[in-house]
């Protein structure tokens, strides 16, 4: 038998603390909707008290959303629980969460009153939400700095007034692992009515360590974790929902007795439904659902997964209801992988042209941080149209700018002869059109020039396709690169090889009196 471990979802409260992640009542209700869908046990859905906008917010949660219990959060102060209550009352199921700080630094300097009257306040508090329901959270906030006696008798006397829940939260990401576990065991065997409440716990990621402390909890008694989508919260965050029950579940031969009810395969859609209405990106590399997270780019990672997907996952990426494993192709992927993309874009080479081919990926690899699928399309479509190259480009500079004559050097090689040229033009382009025209000594005319990215990005591939005029013939070329310059000159090299070819296939070339003076 597993025992139930209860998530309880604090994005809309906690995670809306994250600077700039503001939502307004529609994007709050869009989100808990989700989260219903995400099937937590609990949704706190904001600060009533704090204004009246964030009040219609906790309202319209409470009146909607079904399933999951309904709570917000409220000082020990009776105008903040009547609030709470106020905007919770419509919930099928009702909580009313109240916290006060127990550590001596908050104390202190903060609520700066001594800790009998503090006790007091927080046993008044439980007391006062009572009267409106059953289901009250009480938090001990920044409990993993407090004194663990007080904290002992805090608790046995907010239980005593009517508490149902114990949150025990690292307020500010300070505890590690096996300190929080011993904290948590030292309560459930200290508090003689703990039994009578469940226990939760709620930790932030100042340290990183948000987790690993809340699943440390959970093996010493914790019942209820407090996380939120994306780990997004105060300063560095919380504990990330979708890493707890991800957690669980991928080791469950560790967890064996813990569940969660989470329905998993609607956790990438959630997480990028907060992602968009917070405005808080989710990074890369984030666990479970950056989009790294189920991504291969070097080339003995590929050829693992390619083989076998345990290789290198140990999550599948279905079971978040995400993308299956992609391959990154990078100048750090192997043949395996290019050749894989290749034949799923339907391109089957045979190894010799495919060893061309990878040479040709890796030099474009080498100048671009990713090569895309697009990428892969224009580098075939090149390689087609050079299927009987004459002249190749081996070399180019250009000189270009507001006070100098735009100037261009050349270097081409047909079969084994290599042909250098210079000139100038209007621009950089137009000096390395006049220099090629030199080489090949006919003087096709441009007709059209069209210049695109082929993908995304500072680094994006140019793909320029033009149209070039020799006697009665309109010719299509095209070339790639990262620089456009040089792309500009191997889609004029394209087309003018293309004329070559075609005057040669019609047994016109130069030596035939087609009228092309070739060299
Ligand atoms: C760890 C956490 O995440 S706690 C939750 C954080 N969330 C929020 O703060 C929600 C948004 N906050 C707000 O809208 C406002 O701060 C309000 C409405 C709550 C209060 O606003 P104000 O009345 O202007 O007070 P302000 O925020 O400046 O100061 C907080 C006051 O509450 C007191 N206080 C803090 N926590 C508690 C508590 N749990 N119980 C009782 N009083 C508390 C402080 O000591 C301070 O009191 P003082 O004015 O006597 O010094
Ligand atoms: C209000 C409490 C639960 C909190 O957010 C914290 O202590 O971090
Ligand atoms: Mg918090």
């Amino acid at each position: 038998m597993t025992e139930k471990i209860m998530i309880f979802d604090s994005t809309l409260r906690d995670g809306e603390q994250t600077p700039g992640a503001r939502l307004n009542r529609k994007e709050k209700l869009k989100i808990a909707k989700q989260l219903a869908k995400l099937n937590v046990d609990v949704i706190e859905c904001g600060f009533p008290v704090s204004s009246p906008g964030e009040f219609k917010a906790v309202q319209s949660i409470a009146q909607q959303v079904k399933g999951p219990i309904i709570t917000a959060l409220a000082r020990t102060i009776q105008g903040d629980i009547d609030a709470v209550w106020e905007a919770i009352k419509d919930a099928e199921r009702p909580r009313i969460h109240t916290f006060l700080g127990s550590s001596d630094i908050h104390m202190k300097y903060k609520l700066q009153k001594d800790p009998q009257t503090l006790l007091e306040m927080g046993v008044e508090a439980v007391r006062y939400a009572k009267r409106y329901t059953a289901d009250v959270q009480y938090s001990l906030e920044d409990a993993t700095r407090s004194d663990l006696d007080y904290m002992c008798r805090v608790i046995e006397a907010v239980i005593n007034a009517g508490a149902t829940v114990i949150n025990l939260p690292d307020t500010v990401g300070y505890a590690v692992p096996e300190e929080y576990g011993a904290m948590i065991s030292n309560i459930m065997n200290r508090v003689p009515n703990i039994d009578k409440a469940i226990v939760s716990v709620h930790c932030h990621n100042d340290l990183g360590l948000a987790v690993a402390n809340s699943l440390e909890a959970i093996k010493y008694g914790a019942r209820q974790v407090e996380c939120n989508i994306n780990g997004i919260g105060e300063r560095a965050g919380n504990a990330a929902l979708e890493e707890i029950v991800t957690g669980l579940v991928i080791r469950k031969d560790y967890f064996q007795d813990y569940r969660t009810d989470v329905q998993l395969d609607e956790i990438y859609k959630t997480s990028r439904l907060v992602s968009n209405l917070t405005g808080i990106p989710i990074p890369v590399n984030k666990a479970v659902i950056g989009i790294n997270a189920f991504a291969h780019s070097s080339g003995i990672h590929q050829d693992g997964v390619l083989k076998n997907l345990s290789t290198y996952e140990i999550i599948n990426a279905e079971l978040i209801g995400g993308k299956a494993a992609q391959m990154v192709l990078t100048a750090r992927s192997g043949r395996h992988a290019v050749k894989n993309e290749l034949q799923e874009m339907g391109f089957v080479l045979e190894e010799t042209e495919f060893a061309q081919f990878f040479e040709a990926f890796l030099e474009l690899a080498d100048k671009k941080k990713e090569v895309f699928r697009e990428d892969l399309e224009a580098l075939m479509a090149d390689r087609l149209a050079y299927a009987a190259p004459t002249y190749s480009l081996e070399y180019l500079q250009t000189v270009s700018g507001s006070r100098s004559i735009p100037a261009a050097v050349v270097k081409l090689k047909k079969d084994d002869e290599i042909f250098v040229e210079t000139d100038c033009g209007a621009g950089p382009i137009d000096a390395a059109y006049n220099a090629i025209d030199k080489i090949t000594g006919i003087e096709p005319r441009l007709e059209t020039y069209n210049l695109r990215g082929v993908t995304e990005g500072r680094d994006a591939l140019g793909e320029v396709s033009i149209m070039i005029q020799y006697q009665d013939k309109n010719i299509v070329g095209r070339g790639t690169s990262t620089d456009i310059i040089e792309a500009s000159v191997r889609a004029y090299l394209n087309g003018v090889n293309k004329l070559l070819s075609i005057c040669h296939m019609n047994g016109n070339g130069h030596t035939n009196g087609c009228g092309c003076d070739v060299k």
